[in-house]
């Protein structure tokens, strides 16, 4: 077990986060403006260990994910409690980090273990792993000695088989189809394991279909549950599959 978190109780351990009503929120400045976020009611409901958000790109999945992370006490540029892989300092812009002053996070229990995965820091946080590993004279874990994908599901599983919290922004960006049934089955693990709790954004159907992730449907208007067939992204990617070619010309500029 990770040190600082046991508990018998079941996955989700973030039950919701909601927009907090004590706090003005200037809905003029990102984060604060995304779309999602205009109602005072905006809330977002965990019901299962693994959860998966889907929508278009710009309605909000990573800067949520950047907020639940800010949330759990992980870095928005990746990492877990303590890490801090990127220095901050001389950043100009805002990120979905702010999301922390006006989110309220209800858990049962706290999770202060996981780990925020995102694959444009993969490198620099491997990196930030081996410097610290040998520091301390420790064996390096090395994810990098490995193609990108290799070293990425390395890096999930060696992580994933501990309790806490683990946020996952589109994680099959390293992954070729047949790796993302792999990570599927790491999701099914975790699942059945029942310790750890699993929030995922991609755009892959094929992690969509994870049997036991509850699938969310994110758009400009709000959050609300749906079937895979459902999708966006399964109806095109099936409308593709039966007719690849009629369907890039249909799709096309010209
Ligand atoms: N640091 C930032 N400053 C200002 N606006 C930002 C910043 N980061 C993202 N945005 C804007 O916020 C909106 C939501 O971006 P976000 O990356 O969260 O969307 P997403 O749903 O994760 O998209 P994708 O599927 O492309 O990853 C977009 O309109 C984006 O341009």
């Amino acid at each position: 077990m990770a040190r600082g978190f046991q508990t018998k109780l079941p996955p989700p351990y973030l039950k919701q986060v909601r927009l907090r009503d004590d706090v003005p929120i200037d809905r003029t400045r990102y984060p604060y403006n995304l779309p999602l976020l205009r109602d005072d009611d905006f809330v977002l409901h965990f019901d299962r260990s693994i959860t998966i958000m889907v929508g278009e790109n710009g309605v909000g999945k990573s800067t949520l994910l950047e907020g639940i992370a800010a949330i759990a006490g992980f870095d928005e540029a990746g990492g877990g409690p303590g890490y801090r892989p990127l220095d901050h300092s001389t950043a100009i812009e805002w990120n979905g980090d702010r999301l922390q002053d006006i989110l309220r996070a209800s858990w049962l229990p706290k999770v202060g273990q996981g780990w925020f995965f995102r694959a444009e820091s993969f490198f620099s946080v491997s990196r930030y792993l081996d410097q610290a590993a040998l520091e301390v004279s420790a064996l390096p874990p090395d994810f990098l000695s490995h193609s990108h994908g290799e070293g990425f599901l390395r890096f999930f599983a060696e992580r994933c088989a501990r309790p806490g919290i683990f946020l996952f922004d589109e994680p099959e960006s390293a992954l070729s189809p047949r790796r993302q049934f792999e990570f599927v089955n790491l999701l099914r693990t975790i699942a059945a394991e029942g310790k750890a709790q699993v929030i995922v954004a991609t755009h892959s159907p094929i992690l969509m279909a994870t049997p036991e992730a509850r699938l969310l449907s994110v758009t400009r208007a709000g959050i609300d549950p749906i079937a895979l067939e459902d999708t966006d992204h399964y109806r095109l990617y099936r409308e593709f599959v039966l007719d690849p070619h009629g369907v890039v010309e249909a799709m096309s500029d010209d």
